[in-house]
């Protein structure tokens, strides 16, 4: 069985449809090697309400969603988190006046299982389950090479290592499954080839499967495993990248220029 199944599902906005019938699957449940998935398309073609209704935000009209054999659509956002769904965000989504320790430590606050009380008091439990959440953040600050700035505000942090924490903050929830959505967006070159390096290195060395979404087809052609071309919602192709490169569909959506788009 599949990790994650996404079976016909459509979904639209007052008439715009931003997804359209779009099918893909993520897995198998049970497997030695992860796979990265890439979603890409041109700016509106659906990429990011995909994830919106794979973290529970939006509810589609028509389809199935399935994530370690239960219905994502009776979920709720947090519900979903904590099976072990996480993501990340277009913009930076952090505390920006905390630290990065601390940013990482809110990452796992779903695993913690104690009461007010015991948090409290700091006994018992509470403090086992504190110090077993500290060695697993000191493990992800290591792994994505945050040690410089495990102190800092992440408002001071250049932009690239922002985004590293906002990684490191999803791998801290344990995931089973990580959505990526454009994890590279308005980096230099520098911090592309770092948050690629990235990237694969949890996919090979944590084995945690992947979806990303972007619109940039040379990063994803690199990392992904499979592709899915999206445009105006609706499914292009779906492949290797090689395949998906050489699709005559892929081009016309990417260069036929007939959408008045810019990219
Ligand atoms: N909450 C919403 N209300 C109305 N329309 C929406 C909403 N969310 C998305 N849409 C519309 O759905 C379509 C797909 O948008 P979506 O953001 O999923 O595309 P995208 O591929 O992620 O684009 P981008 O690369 O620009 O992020 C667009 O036409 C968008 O305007």
């Amino acid at each position: 069985m599949a990790l994650l199944t996404f079976e016909d599902v459509h979904l639209s906005f007052a008439g715009v449809k931003a997804v359209d019938g779009v099918s893909f699957e993520v897995g198998p449940e049970e497997g030695n090697t992860a796979e990265l998935l890439a979603v890409i398309g041109p700016n509106g073609a659906g990429k990011t309400s995909i994830f919106n209704v794979l973290s529970g935000v939006y509810r589609p009209q028509r389809g199935r969603v399935t994530f370690i054999g239960e219905d994502l659509l009776l979920k709720r956002p947090h519900e979903i988190a904590a099976m072990g769904l996480a993501r990340t965000f277009q913009n930076v989504e952090l505390f920006h006046n905390l630290t990065v320790l601390d940013n990482l430590m809110l990452g796992r606050h779903h695993h913690f299982r104690y009461g007010a009380f015991a948090a409290l008091l700091w006994y018992g439990r509470a403090r086992r389950a504190e110090l077993a959440a500290r060695a697993k953040v000191e493990d992800i600050i290591d792994f994505l090479e945050l040690e410089a700035w495990r102190r800092h505000p992440v408002r001071l942090l250049p932009y690239g290592i922002q985004k590293r924490v906002e990684l490191g903050r999803a791998l801290a929830m344990e995931p089973r499954l990580l959505l990526l959505d454009e994890p590279v967006a308005g980096m230099n070159l520098e911090e592309t080839e770092d948050m690629a390096r990235f990237v694969l290195d949890i996919r090979d060395e944590l084995g945690i499967p992947i979806v990303l979404v972007d619109h940039d087809m040379g990063l994803v052609m690199d990392l992904a495993d499979r592709v899915l071309v999206l445009d105006f919602g609706r499914p292009v192709a779906l492949g290797s990248p090689a395949e998906v490169q050489q699709d005559p569909k892929v081009i016309e959506a990417y260069l036929g220029g007939t959408h008045g788009r810019t990219e």
